[in-house]
């Protein structure tokens, strides 16, 4: 029931719709009685020639034309404001729907479209719902409206008009539901263009960097060239489809005026009734004009609000279970028990047993694509288990409330993200309602405060696009001063792949073992020679743990991380050598 889902979202504005409804309604109705008007001032005040009563039904004439004009003001004014009051509620329902969504979520779509849907869909579910209801009834009406009008004033030549018109009515209605499928294709395409060009935008230091922008122009002029296509199609529809009511409301005019000429010259039609009447046939068509208007954004709302009520309808795959409790002050022990998890069908994870002490430091190693990542994605619940379960203090992570478990646990990623604004803002991130001394401490203690005095606004400068950019280490800090404000006792560090250069490393070391400092810390470890000092290193193998315990112990049992830790230092060596 899209359409009934749609009304709801009126509900609010109850008012506001009436007001807009019944002004188009008057307005409708004022149109309709113009030519009515007209055919009285014709027939019965012309022949008199009463200059007073001419004057006064003038007058009457421009307080109705003024009245209309007051109307379509509240019309489009305030019709344009239920529509945006409209579009504004369900986009705030979207983007708060879409901060509960989960990662897998996420994982399957494209940022491009979902962009798409919070923009451009609702801008165009706006108008429709401005536009339909009302454009419609008031095509409805004033189209029997003027069909009986007609009748009024003269039976015969309506009767004429009635046969025209289904004719060119079919034609028109053939071409302008021609134009809805055509447009409705263009729609399909004109997102899929998009996510095009933002795919391409976002890899073009990728694109380049293979130089591959010959490929990449080859690819967008085939998917330019679609999209030309299509558009053409559309508006060869549209074109035959306007051109067509142009052509059949002439048509019937024409035919009218002959008819009608021939009625008057036998006396059944009088001059008044004939000028009347050719103003309704306009009047008449003006909601076939209008309604393929509306065929044209029909089309476009209706498909955006499929896409709304798609996105709303995707259940959050990660709530709060009822019931759920609101924990703090953890110590931070944690087990994993018999996980099993996969992301979709295969199993990535394949039964992990593990415990980690509280305070104690974890590095996990092994192959990539062994599921490292995986496993610590599982503690703050961005994905839940299969089956098994993970504990922290004892409690089942899907028994405390997701705020409160996300709150105890800290990530750092290996890329860091920042928030366009300022350094200020970006550490304030890990804990938004900070104060000035506890965000200085915090840069302070990530050593962030050397690179701040350098800089003119210090705390306040601007970062990101429209600012001053950051290196790798930079961010890494910054990314440390949020966690230091943040303060949870458990901490997920990402180790960065990419080498900074030895020193910056150095220090980046330090401040994360300084931050790692009595927590419990897993570390998901790319490179081995950053975490010989882990209290435990944990090998994962293909979803399983095929070793654990100090760097020494495992080098001697020369297992899967001495093998391991020889090819990479063969590789470490080789590198120096060359
Ligand atoms: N979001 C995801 N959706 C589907 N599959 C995923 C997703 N993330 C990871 N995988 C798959 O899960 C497996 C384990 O990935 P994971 O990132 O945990 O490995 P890793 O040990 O951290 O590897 P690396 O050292 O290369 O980062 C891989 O086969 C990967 O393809």
């Amino acid at each position: 029931m899209l359409l009934r889902r749609f009304l709801n979202y009126y509900r609010p504005f109850k008012a506001l719709f009436l007001l807009d409804f019944g002004c188009a309604i008057v307005s409708g109705f004022l149109e309709l009685g113009f030519p009515v008007a007209v055919k009285a001032f014709v027939d019965r005040l012309l022949p008199g020639q009463d200059w007073g009563l001419i004057v006064l039904a003038s007058i009457g004439l421009l307080f109705i034309y003024l009245l209309n004009t007051g109307l379509m003001v509240v019309v489009n004014y305030w019709g344009h404001k239920l529509g945006i009051n409209i579009e504004t509620t369900m986009r705030r329902k979207a983007f708060e729907h879409l901060q509960k969504l989960s990662f897998r979520y996420f994982d399957n779509q494209k940022t491009g479209r979902l962009v798409g849907r919070i923009t451009k869909d609702l801008e165009d579910i706006g108008e429709v719902a401005h536009h339909g209801p009302e454009d419609l009834f008031i095509a409805v009406m004033t189209f029997l409206g003027a069909f009986a009008l007609m009748f009024m004033v003269n039976e015969k030549l309506a009767l004429v008009t009635l046969v025209i018109v289904p004719t060119t009515g079919w034609l028109a209605s053939h071409y302008g539901a021609r134009m809805t499928r055509t447009m409705r294709a263009l729609f399909a395409r004109v997102g899929d263009f998009n996510a095009r060009i933002e795919e391409n935008v976002g890899g073009i230091r990728v694109v380049q960097a293979f130089a591959n922008e010959a490929y990449e122009r080859r690819l967008f002029a085939e998917d330019n060239a679609r999209y030309r296509l299509t558009k053409l199609q559309a508006y060869r529809a549209m074109a035959a489809s306007m051109s067509l009511s142009y052509l059949s409301m002439r048509l019937t005019q024409l035919v009218v005026m002959v008819v009608g000429t021939w009625l008057v010259l036998h006396g059944e039609l009088s001059a008044g009734g004939f000028i009347g009447f050719l103003l309704l046939v306009g009047v008449f068509f003006r909601p076939v004009e209008k309604i393929n208007a509306v065929l044209e954004i029909y089309p476009r709302g209706i498909a955006g609000f499929k896409r709304y009520t798609e996105l709303l309808d995707t259940e959050p795959e990660i709530v709060d279970r009822p019931g759920a409790v609101s924990v703090s002050g953890l110590k931070g022990e944690i087990r994993f028990k018999g996980v099993t998890f996969g992301y979709g069908e295969a199993s990535i994870l394949k039964g992990i047993d593990l415990e980690i002490r509280a305070g104690e430091t974890v590095a996990f190693v092994g192959p990539s694509g062994a599921g490292k990542t995986t496993i610590c994605s599982l503690l703050p619940r961005f994905y839940d288990v299969d089956a098994g379960a993970v504990t922290i203090d004892g409690i089942d992570i899907r028994d405390m409330t997701l705020a409160s478990l996300r709150a105890q646990i800290g990530l750092v990623q290996q890329d860091v993200f920042l928030f366009a604004g300022t350094i200020r803002e970006n550490i304030a991130y890990g804990r938004l309602d900070a104060d000035e001394t506890a965000i200085r401490a915090a840069a302070e203690r990530a050593r962030l405060s050397p690179m701040l005095e350098q800089l003119p606004a210090g705390l306040d400068t601007v970062i990101g696009e429209r600012g001053v950019k950051l290196s790798g280490g930079q961010k890494q800090r910054l990314a440390i001063a949020r966690m230091f404000l943040k303060n949870p006792p458990i901490l997920i560090l990402d180790e960065a792949t990419s080498a900074l250069d030895t020193e910056t490393e150095r220090a980046i070391q330090q401040s994360l073992a300084e931050l790692a400092r009595g927590r419990t810390s897993l570390v998901i470890a790319h490179r081995l020679a950053t975490i010989r000092n882990a209290d435990r290193i944990v090998v994962i193998e293909d979803g399983r743990i095929v070793e654990q315990g100090a760097h020494g112990a495992l080098l001697r049992a020369e297992g899967v991380y001495s093998r391991l830790h020889h090819a990479q230092f063969a590789a470490d060596t080789d590198r120096l050598a060359g």
